[in-house]
Order: C-alpha cells, then structure tokens, then sequence
C-alpha cells in the first residue's frame, strides 16, 4: 500500500516560520521600526492529533495559526499541509485545497454568521465556494443533524439561534466539506458556562466521526484539557514549551507555563 507523502512528517509542517510588522510612526521623527509577532518558529502536527494553543494575550497564537491557514503571509519560512507547500500569496482559487482540507470556527458565533443569509446557505456556502460535487442541500440537512440542530432549521435566519446553537451552525460549517484539520481560534469564549460543555462534547465527538486533525487556540486552560492530546505553549511570539497535555499540564518545565497555569484548576488525569 503506497503511504501518503508526508507520511513521514507531520500533516501540518512548519519550518523557520516568522512574521513581523511595521510599527506606525508615532511623529515623523520617530524611526520606522517592525515588531515581532512570530520569530522562526517549527511545528508539526500529526494526522490525527489534537494539539492547543496556550499562551498570554498577544503571545503569537493568533499569528501562527493565521500563517498555518495562509489567512497571512509570513516574513520567512514556509508551511507545508499533507506534504505540500502552502503558498498564501496565490489567488484564492490556486488555495481551494488548502480550504477543502481545513476548517475553522472563530471566537463569535453572533459577528461570524451572516445576518442576511439563511443558516443553510450559511452552511452550504463552502460545498459551493469549493466547486464541490454532490447534493449540498442535503449534505448541509445531514451536517445540521450530526451537530444535534434540525434538519428543518435550514430556512431559518442566525437571529432566531441562541449562542449555543450558532456555534453548533459555525461548527456545521466548518466541517460541511469535511476537512482533515479543524481550527479554532477561542471557540468557546464568547459562550456561557453551560453551553461550553456541550460544545465541547459535540467538538470532541466530531474529533472522532470525522477523523479530524485539530488546533484549538485557547485561554481555556480546562478547554485544552479535554480537548488536546498535546499542548505549545507560546510566550512573545515563540513556543517555549511542547508536549502531550498530561506532561505540560502536570509537569510544566518552564516556569512561565507554571505562571499561566497557576491562575486555574487542572484537573489530574485518571
Ligand atoms: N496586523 C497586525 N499589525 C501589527 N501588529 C500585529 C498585527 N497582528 C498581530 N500583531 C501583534 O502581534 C502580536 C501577537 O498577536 P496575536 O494576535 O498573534 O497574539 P495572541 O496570542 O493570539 O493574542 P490573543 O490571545 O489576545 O488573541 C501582538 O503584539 C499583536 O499586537
């Protein structure tokens, strides 16, 4: 049997990957300067595995995930997804591969959603922006059921949705052209106490049916726990800490990561 070309790698790849930004003069006397969001950074994450993103506001989370995606492009490196090369400055159409293979859910299921549109074109609009084949309205009514909404709820509008269920329609489409990587980027967040666990059950069994390799970006300490096998922790724009989630959870190295762990509860493994 002929193994897949990056069997070798990890499904997602990156190498020496960076990303800074110039800084807005303040006066015309200032000098220009750049600041670094993300210094060479390498990552690789595996078929399969469910990694999370940790680390203090404005530590590089957010830029890194946003290179993997090619949502930006980055000042070096390059990344690499199912063995091959991620080029974000290609035309939206010479990246549909890259889209079919990913999906992603944001912070807000209220600014995420578009108002106007119906929650089935909502959910459908990938089948069609990717050029793919087969039945979208009935893909998009089994997607409905598989994230425990109606199937009938199709004609309605995000307004008549509370958080918890918009997030179950964001989650619907991310996956309706059923990608191999999932992203979320603090996909809980915006969501109170009771919903979160539900989302994170739904998350965490949609892992499993679709087989799906994960980033999930998150402050969500317990969030990461349940949902991650490993965890890189990133502190002024660098990983300074990888490993499986019961090692860096219960075993911090670096006393930066014990920091941000000191402020919430970890629960030991069984
Ligand atoms: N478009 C941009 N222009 C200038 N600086 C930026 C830009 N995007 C990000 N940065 C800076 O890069 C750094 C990393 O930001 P990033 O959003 O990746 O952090 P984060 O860890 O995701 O933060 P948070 O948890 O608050 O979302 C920050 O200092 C941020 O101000």
């Amino acid at each position: 049997m002929s193994s897949p070309a990056h069997a070798d790698r990890g499904l997602i790849v990156a190498e020496g990957l960076s990303r800074s930004f110039r800084v807005r003069r303040r006066t015309m006397f200032d000098r220009p300067r750049t600041s670094i969001a993300l210094h060479p950074t390498d990552l690789e994450v595996a078929e399969g595995e469910s990694l999370g993103l940790i680390g203090e506001s404005g530590s590089g989370k957010s830029t890194l995930v946003r290179l993997l995606l090619a949502l930006d492009r980055p000042s070096t490196g390059r990344v690499r997804v199912a063995g091959r090369d991620v080029d974000a400055s290609a035309s939206a159409r010479s990246l549909h591969w890259l889209r079919r293979d990913t999906g992603l859910v944001f912070q807000d299921p209220y600014a995420s959603l578009d108002p106007r549109m119906s929650v089935g074109r909502i959910i459908g609009e990938p089948l069609w922006a990717l050029d793919i084949a087969g039945d979208h309205r009935a893909r998009v009514r089994d997607v409905l059921v598989q994230v425990g909404l109606d199937a009938d709820m199709a004609d309605r509008h995000p307004h008549e949705f509370s958080g918890g269920q918009r997030q179950r329609i964001a989650l619907a489409r991310a996956i309706v052209h059923r990608p191999r990587i999932l992203v979320g980027d603090e996909p809980m967040s915006a969501l109170d106490v009771t919903v979160r666990a539900q989302i994170l059950a739904l998350l965490s069994r949609l892992r499993v049916e679709e087989g799906l390799t994960m980033i999930t970006v998150s402050h969500d300490i317990g969030l990461v726990q349940h949902l991650s096998d490993t965890v890189a922790v990133m502190k002024d724009g660098r990983i300074v800490e990888r490993g499986t989630v019961s090692a860096v959870l219960q075993h911090p190295a670096q006393e930066y990561t014990k920091r941000l762990l000191a402020a919430v509860p970890v629960i030991p493994s069984v």
